[in-house]
């Protein structure tokens, strides 16, 4: 887990020189002023009408920052912080990030009295770190020799923080351990007893674990390859934009270094019983590395930020190894339904692996997906509801906007928080509803980021605007607090707001509508069922689904019209939706997210090591000959390619047998107490020449499609061909579409399946490309057919979902029991079921039958796989097809 990421170098807000009072500037604009190099001011949002006298459409035009701005101070956190108390008297206290942490700080002399004072209050004394200043050797020394202390962090993930603490305190973790970085750069300690101490005291009194990397690797890896590529891209800033940076890969070295820094660390720590947790995008890489090191570790994976369709995901040219390194857990976390499922079809596009509903089907294990949504902590919010400090906020509020309708909202100024388009739509809102001015005011809360002062400009714009229009000596429509502010504060906020605004273009969850409707009972003076009107684009929103105001952030349209319904709606529905919403927050607690997420983690690993080949034992003769000495009816299903005969190459039809397989074969059908079938992909006229010489034997074609009985001339169709006709139609067209770009591939048609070849394509590498482009562009467009498409070493195979080799095996279970006659419903046709194979498609059929046993149907089943994959069957044979051989003649000779 990444529990805080460090404070970073600030910036000082400069203001702008000139006023433009909107009158004059209606008219003069723009030849008066100056236009500004990227600067690119948003337009008032007109809804088709020309623009209200006075308004101004300020392209290139200089404005002033906003009359609320408070500009940042020049200092930074140096401090140690460990995860967030939130009484922490610093809370709130989030610092910018710094642009580069490769700049050590300069010595006390050159820092005033103020900042020293502030870098005391963080826990470093007499030290800061403007990035503005160079490093040099002393300062270094400074540094390395100064007093420290450890101090709560304000940044990174509070949700997940919380989640685990009140996980903790409410008994249901018992131990546990952070990994993390320092807040603070490191480089001037390296080599120092000061390094060591601090991991000492981390250890010791935190039971934290901190992984040192270099400054220049953070930076890279955190304001570089996180911020600029992985985020937009993860919030679908796409990489279309001209200026997106989602390309270029020079800071991908950084977050290789970093992510294998963590994974150094879990590995150097790791104890035999542990569950390792990794968290968000910061980390990707981790899973995969651990798993390199520690094939056996139990290792789960949740991504809080949204995952993007995989038409977005490809665009990053490092998308392969993020999706290994991720699929490197046994567990991958997401908030919503939508952003697995986007998952899932990234990997099934990207790494050609078999997505089914609940994972990815790699080729040697199984990954689970699951989706599950963080929620809030209500206990310790309640309990710092209590304070007084929260009582006092909430009286002032009270009495400054008395009379007042408050629209409230804390975000990050970044572009995917969707600051801009909130204030736009607030705009229009006062534009068309004039008997709202003077009587609302939207509190505007605005945390900084590493993000260009483009979007400061563009934001503090449209709040100048709208201010010099509406505002009076007594009345001012936005308040726009372009820093953060306290934890008291901010709950007062919250409390004694009428309507909370979100309006992010994208967001995992978005936690502050949980608390915004905790707050909202009418408790400590504050008030009652305030509104909430949310993106659609948050994950939070798709858990609420309906209760809310659900808003497309850019239709500044509908925004306004939210803006106004929410402001006049009638208690009755406040009410009914408040208590909608109230339940879903208060059922879905961070707490039980966490114990969920746990719980799903030990179900799968230990699913998944059931599964594992190298923990499945191998079977032994010895018992088997005696089961099979013991049963009267036996029933054998066999895979035919791979595990009677090796592999040959699948578009070529095999002329005969090897006589090895058709003697075993027919050996034991000498023995009238065996039933056996042999189950294959290929069409039933391959399967009938193949084993024309074998009489007596039952086959199963097509991978369940089709059915020949043992004794019988005839086939059964077991799948409905209209259907069959139906979707090869379709199919056909995808199929032909990706054809004509793979040179050297081919498509075969079977009777109830279509495969596309592409083993001898010109370019293999390219043909890969399409050919799982093709799967995933029939699983997605063919699913209501009942249809999907499989990526398999060469080739796609297409086929019904419905028809399986279980299917069929199912069918021949239930014949036999009928030829028992009428009154054997309930007694099993067989004594004694072996199934033996080696693909995916026959592990379905070893689930079948091993249920059979666990419910007392079948008193011997035999399950017996020869892949290397995770298996369910019983029992593995090591030595291929000419182990599988000789164990069945073992068998036939005996009496
Ligand atoms: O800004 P970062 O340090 O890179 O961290 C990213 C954000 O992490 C947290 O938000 C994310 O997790 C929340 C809880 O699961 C989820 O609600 C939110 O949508 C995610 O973006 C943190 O709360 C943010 O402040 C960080 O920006």
């Amino acid at each position: 887990t990444l529990p805080g990421t460090p404070p970073r170098g600030a910036r000082t807000e400069k203001a702008q020189p000139a006023l433009i009072k909107p009158e004059k500037a209606a008219e003069s604009a723009p030849s008066l002023f100056q236009p500004v190099a990227n600067i690119t001011p948003p337009h008032t949002p007109t809804e088709g009408q020309k623009p209200l006298t006075g308004f101004v459409n300020e392209d290139g035009l200089r404005v002033l920052p906003p009359l609320d701005t408070t500009t940042t101070a020049a200092t930074t956190a140096t401090g140690i912080r460990a995860p967030a108390d939130r009484s922490s008297p610093t809370w709130g206290g989030r610092l910018d990030q710094p642009m580069s942490r490769a700049s050590s700080p300069p010595p006390p002399s050159l820092i005033d009295a103020s900042l020293q004072h502030k870098a005391k209050e963080l826990g470093r004394q007499g030290v800061t770190q403007p990035s503005v200043l160079t490093r040099s050797e002393s300062h270094d020394r400074v540094f390395a020799q100064a007093d420290w202390k450890i101090v709560n962090a304000d940044q990174g993930n509070g949700g997940l923080r919380n989640a685990v603490e009140a996980a903790a305190r409410e008994g249901n973790l018992e131990e546990y351990t952070w990994v993390g970085t320092l807040g603070m750069p490191t480089d001037a300690l390296q080599g120092t007893q000061q390094l060591q101490d601090i991991e000492d005291k981390f250890a010791t009194e935190y039971d934290m674990l901190p992984v040192f990397c270099s400054d220049k690797d953070f930076d890279g890896h955190y304001s570089h390859y996180c911020k600029q590529i992985l985020w937009p891209v993860f919030h679908y800033q796409i990489p279309d934009n001209p200026k997106s940076k989602a390309y270029e890969d020079h800071s991908w070295k950084f977050y290789v270094n970093v992510n294998q820094a963590f994974a150094d660390k879990i590995v150097k720590n790791w104890k035999k019983g542990d569950t390792i947790w990794v968290h968000d995008y910061h980390l990707l890489l981790v899973p995969g590395m651990v798993r390199k090191k520690i094939p056996s570790a139990k290792i789960g994976f949740f991504l809080h930020v949204a995952f993007p369709s995989s038409e977005i995901f490809r665009c990053l040219a490092t998308r392969q190894q993020l999706l290994e390194g991720m699929v490197g857990a046994n567990l991958i976390g997401f908030h919503i339904h939508e952003y697995a499922r986007h998952f899932l079809q990234t990997c099934s596009r990207l790494l050609s692996a078999e997505a089914t509903p609940d994972g990815i089907q790699l080729e040697d294990r199984f990954v689970d997906v699951i989706n599950l949504p963080i929620g809030i902590d209500p206990v310790s919010l309640s309990l710092h509801r209590e304070e007084p400090e929260v009582q006092k906020w909430i009286d002032t509020m009270r009495e400054r906007y008395a009379g007042k309708k408050l629209i409230v909202a804390r975000d990050k100024l970044d572009h995917v928080r969707g600051v801009r388009q909130k204030l736009l739509s607030y705009e229009l809102f006062l534009n068309r509803n004039p008997e709202w001015r003077g009587q609302v005011v939207l509190i505007q809360v605005a945390l900084s980021t590493s993000e260009k002062s483009e979007l400061d400009a563009a934001v503090s714009d449209i709040v100048t605007r709208v201010n010099s229009l509406w505002a009076n000596l007594a009345y001012q429509p936005v308040v726009y607090l372009k820093q953060d502010i306290d934890y008291a504060q901010y709950l007062a906020l919250l409390s004694i707001a009428d309507a909370l605004m979100i309006t992010s273009q994208r967001e995992g969850m978005n936690l502050t509508s949980h608390e915004y409707l905790f707050c909202q009972d009418g408790k400590f003076g504050g008030k009652k069922h305030g509104s909430l009107i949310l993106s659609e684009f948050t994950g939070t929103a798709s858990m609420f689904n309906g209760g809310d105001l659900s808003v497309n952030p850019w239709d500044y349209n509908q925004c306004a019209r939210a803006i106004k319904q929410a402001l006049e709606m009638e208690e009755e529905e406040k009410t009914r939706r408040w208590e909608q919403l109230s339940k879903q927050v208060n059922s879905h607690t961070g707490s039980t997210w966490f114990m969920n997420l746990m719980s799903r983690l030990d179900r799968v690993y230990d699913e998944q090591l059931r599964q594992d080949q190298t923990s499945v034992p191998r079977l032994s003769i010895g018992p088997l000959t005696q089961q099979y000495k013991r049963s009267q009816r036996r029933l054998m299903i066999l895979d035919y390619e791979g595990t009677l005969v090796n592999w040959g190459p699948v578009n070529k039809i095999i002329p005969v047998s090897p006589q090895r397989t058709l003697d075993v074969l027919n050996d034991l059908l000498l023995d009238d107490r065996n039933t056996i079938y042999v189950m294959s992909g290929r069409r039933p006229e391959e399967l009938d020449r193949l084993f024309r010489r074998v009489s007596n034997l039952g086959l199963i074609a097509e991978n369940g499609c089709f059915l020949k009985d043992c004794g019988s001339n005839t086939w059964t169709e077991m799948a409905d061909s209209d259907q069959i006709r139906s979707w090869k139609e379709s199919v056909k067209g995808i199929l032909t579409y990706y054809l004509e770009r793979t040179p050297g591939a081919e498509i075969e048609e079977r009777r109830c399946s279509l495969i596309f070849h592409y083993k001898s394509a010109e370019d293999y590498e390219s043909a890969m490309r399409q050919a799982t482009d093709c799967a995933s562009h029939i699983n997605d467009a063919c699913e209501e057919q009942r249809v999907h498409a499989i990526p398999l070493d060469g080739c796609v195979l297409v086929e019904p979902i419905d028809w399986t080799k279980t299917t069929a095996a199912q069918r021949i279970f239930s014949d036999l029991r009928s030829h028992m006659g009428p009154d054997a419903t309930h007694i099993s046709p067989v004594d004694f079921l072996m199934v033996v194979g080696d693909g995916r498609e026959d592990e379905k059929v070893f689930k079948w039958a091993n249920s059979l046993h666990e419910d007392g149907t079948v008193h011997e089943v035999v399950t017996v796989s020869l892949g290397d994959r995770n298996t369910e069957a019983k029992a593995t044979l090591t030595q291929g097809v000419s182990g599988v051989l000789l164990t069945l003649q073992k068998l036939a000779q005996i009496a």
